[in-house]
């Protein structure tokens, strides 16, 4: 049984919240200190932490900082309660797509709507934020186990973006499963897309990895179809930031390519995500919000440091794109597999729980 390293990142001081820069790996484990809801908000915003089940917990965690920046301010529970909520607002309005941070928002209000007295749910809600990130790295390990029951014993899987440890509150989604596969003795090579723009691909499923000893290949993503054509990769495992209840699904920019790829060769197509990334308000991908980011992760290499377009080159920059469910092999969650999702099968699922 392979060791597997404990990769986290983020830390719960108690009084504070330490990230671990993403945006510096892999040349440079660098940590940033949150104190204040602000801090935590912004670090969302700005990529220092990203990944649907990481923004989650972060945000959870953010609400219990603006909750103790309040005590001592609000002179009662009635302006305690709406000061939390613009607070809690300020954290939905980071991010769109990922319904984790909206899923672990609601469970932070409805510990604040609990509760009458200030010391006691300020108490209450970092048990819940502690909560949170425990749990999803349970429920990581137990995609992880349901993901690795699917593969062969020789498997080259293909990832997009990154949905590891850093992705999440440890372990990850996908690569969980690459983990999972790798513990219980499977030969694994991963084929990394680099995923532009944001390079979460090279920069960090790269670096966590390298960190396991885990065989993998760095390639661009405009290689991903060649190689399938080749017969070398024998699935792709994506992550999720939402899931619509017919299954269609919303992840990185690029994964809608690569199922239409996956079709076309033949070749296993799946998703890994928690229950907290199912959004079964809604009825399909049409409905799921697409963030538009910053026409300079475009612009320039990651560092910022070099432009590769012309001056006045006009970028579209969504960050997500959806796949139809059409497209989807199965849907590896911490209560099982959903195999050919559609609303059916999702309602059904979900039934049982
Ligand atoms: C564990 S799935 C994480 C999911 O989030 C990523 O997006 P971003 O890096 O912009 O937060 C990507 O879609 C991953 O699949």
């Amino acid at each position: 049984m392979k060791r597997i390293k404990d990769i986290r990142p983020l830390k719960w001081t108690g009084k504070s919240l330490l990230l671990l820069d993403q945006r510096k790996l892999p040349l440079k484990e660098e940590w940033i200190e949150c104190t204040t809801y602000e801090c935590v908000a912004k670090a969302i915003e700005d990529m220092v932490v990203r990944g649907a089940p990481a923004i989650g917990v972060v945000a959870a965690y953010g609400v219990v900082l603006g909750a103790k920046e309040l005590t001592g301010e609000a002179k009662n529970y009635v302006e305690f309660k709406a000061k939390l909520e613009v607070i809690v607002n300020r954290l939905a309005a980071t991010r769109p797509t990922a319904v984790n941070l909206f899923w672990a928002l609601r469970r932070m209000k409805k510990i604040i709507n609990a509760g009458s007295d200030i010391s006691d749910i300020v108490q209450a809600l970092e048990t819940e934020a502690i909560s949170i990130e425990r749990q999803d790295v349970e429920t990581n390990r137990k995609i992880g186990y349901f993901g690795a029951e699917l593969l062969s014993s020789r498997e080259v899987i293909l990832t997009h973006c990154n949905t590891g440890a850093l992705a999440t509150a440890g372990y990850g989604t996908a690569l969980g499963v690459v983990r999972a596969a790798v513990e219980l003795g499977k030969e694994i090579t991963v084929f990394v897309d680099e995923t532009r723009p944001y390079l979460q691909g090279a920069r960090l499923t790269a670096w966590e990895l390298q960190q396991e000893g885990i065989p993998y290949y760095l390639i661009t993503d405009s290689m991903a179809g060649w190689f399938m054509s080749l017969g070398e990769i024998t699935c792709v495992i994506v992550g999720a930031d939402r899931v619509a209840r017919n299954g269609d699904t919303a992840n990185k920019i690029g994964t809608y390519t690569l199922s239409v790829l996956a079709k076309e060769h033949g070749i296993p197509f799946y998703v890994a995500a928690p229950t907290s990334t199912f959004d079964l308000s809604i009825d399909s991908g049409v409905e799921i919000p697409i963030e538009e980011r910053n026409p300079d992760e475009v612009l320039y290499c990651h560092c910022r440091d070099c432009r590769i377009a012309p001056y006045g080159a006009k970028v579209k920059n969504p960050a997500f794109d959806v796949t139809p469910h059409e497209n989807i092999t199965g849907i590896i969650t911490e209560k099982g597999v959903i195999v050919s999702p559609n609303e059916e099968t999702i309602v059904e699922f979900f039934e049982k729980e």
